[in-house]
């Protein structure tokens, strides 16, 4: 059976405090605040958990605040790996105003180079030939802006096969690496800032995808909000999208995706069958606060209505 693993170097405690309206340099009054254990990887191991998938986390914890990510894994029978360290992990503010999300990530805890040695150690061990390896998310002081270019080369050389789904320079390095990672899941902005030019059309952006995918990308998953995503391969291009019924958070909508990409890679699925999977995740954790997925029959009833429409021809 695949492994999954999903390694989260910089993980949040999301606190969403619930605003009517946001305006800059006024005085407001929350009329609710919640908080949950976050950071890209562990949202992905949250989400297949739910789904019922096996999953080991890993990642850097503050020794101070452990307990609230502690008690994720235990209620969810999710397997920790996370190395701790002194300090507390960063809260990150989540300002939920007006049907859409303001984000505020802080920096996060500063890593030692011993520490930072280890956690990459740490997180190649775990993979072998059959292992899925999820790393997310933006990486705290002290851990080199070239970390993921460096674990998808170790973790690959052993057979693994690397999802990677980060911003801004950590991307830039990943992608600028003779190995590249097996899958990606940029949104629009991560991947114009690879690109470095705007990315404002379907064209655009599977072109951008494409030259990924000719040195060596299998899957460019490119996530586009409530315009749903598209699934770029060398042998064909997919577009995916489902209307939310209900939204109650967006936070994490991404990293549901990204659970639904590795539950499909897991059972073999194909393209569309990824696609559909992916959307449905994606959809289904709207409707939740925090990580969460809804019970299995939902999001399978999900799956069969995610819209499907293929661009272009296929190539063998
Ligand atoms: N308002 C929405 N309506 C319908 N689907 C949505 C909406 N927002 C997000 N989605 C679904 O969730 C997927 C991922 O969302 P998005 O593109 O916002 O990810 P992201 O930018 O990586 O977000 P995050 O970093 O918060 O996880 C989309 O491709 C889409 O399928
Ligand atoms: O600062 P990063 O690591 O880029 O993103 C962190 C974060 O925004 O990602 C998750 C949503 O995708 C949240 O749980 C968390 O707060």
């Amino acid at each position: 059976m695949t492994r999954v693993v999903t390694l989260t170097l910089n993980p949040a405690i999301d606190e969403t405090v619930m605003l009517d309206r946001l305006r800059p340099g006024h005085v407001h009054r929350a009329s609710g605040v919640a908080f949950h254990p976050g950071g890209k990887g562990v949202n992905v191991a949250s989400c297949l958990a739910d789904w019922g998938q096996p999953v080991i986390a890993t990642g850097i914890l503050g020794r101070g605040n452990a307990g609230t990510f502690e008690a994720l894994f235990a209620a969810k029978h999710i397997t920790d790996a996370f190395l701790r360290v002194a300090g507390e992990t960063r809260t990150n503010i989540k300002l939920s105003h007006d049907g859409e999300t303001t984000d505020i990530n802080l920096p996060g805890l500063k890593i030692s180079s011993e520490d930072s040695a280890r956690i990459f150690e740490q997180t190649v061990a775990l993979a072998d030939l059959d292992t899925l390896v999820v790393l997310g998310g933006s990486l705290p002081e002290g851990i080199a802006e070239n970390i993921y270019a460096g674990l998808t080369m170790a973790l690959q050389e052993r057979g693994a096969r690397v999802l990677l789904d980060t911003s801004g320079l950590p991307l830039t390095r990943a992608l600028q690496a003779t190995q590249l990672p097996y899958c990606i899941k940029p949104n629009r902005a991560e991947l114009e800032f690879y690109a470095g030019c705007t990315l404002n059309s379907d064209e655009s952006l599977i072109e951008a995808a494409h030259r990924l995918i000719a040195r060596g990308v299998t899957l460019v998953a490119i996530s586009l909000g409530a315009d749903g995503a598209l699934f770029v391969t060398a042998q064909a291009v997919l577009r995916a999208a489902l209307p939310a019924l209900r939204v109650t958070s967006t936070v994490g909508a991404g990293d549901a995706m990204v659970a639904g990409i590795i539950a499909a890679l897991s059972e073999n699925a194909g393209l569309e069958a990824t696609a559909r999977l992916a959307t449905a995740f994606a959809t289904a954790k709207l409707q939740q606060a925090g990580a969460n997925l809804p019970a299995r029959q939902i999001v399978e009833t999900l799956c069969a209505q995610v819209q499907i429409t293929k661009q272009g021809d296929d190539k063998p």
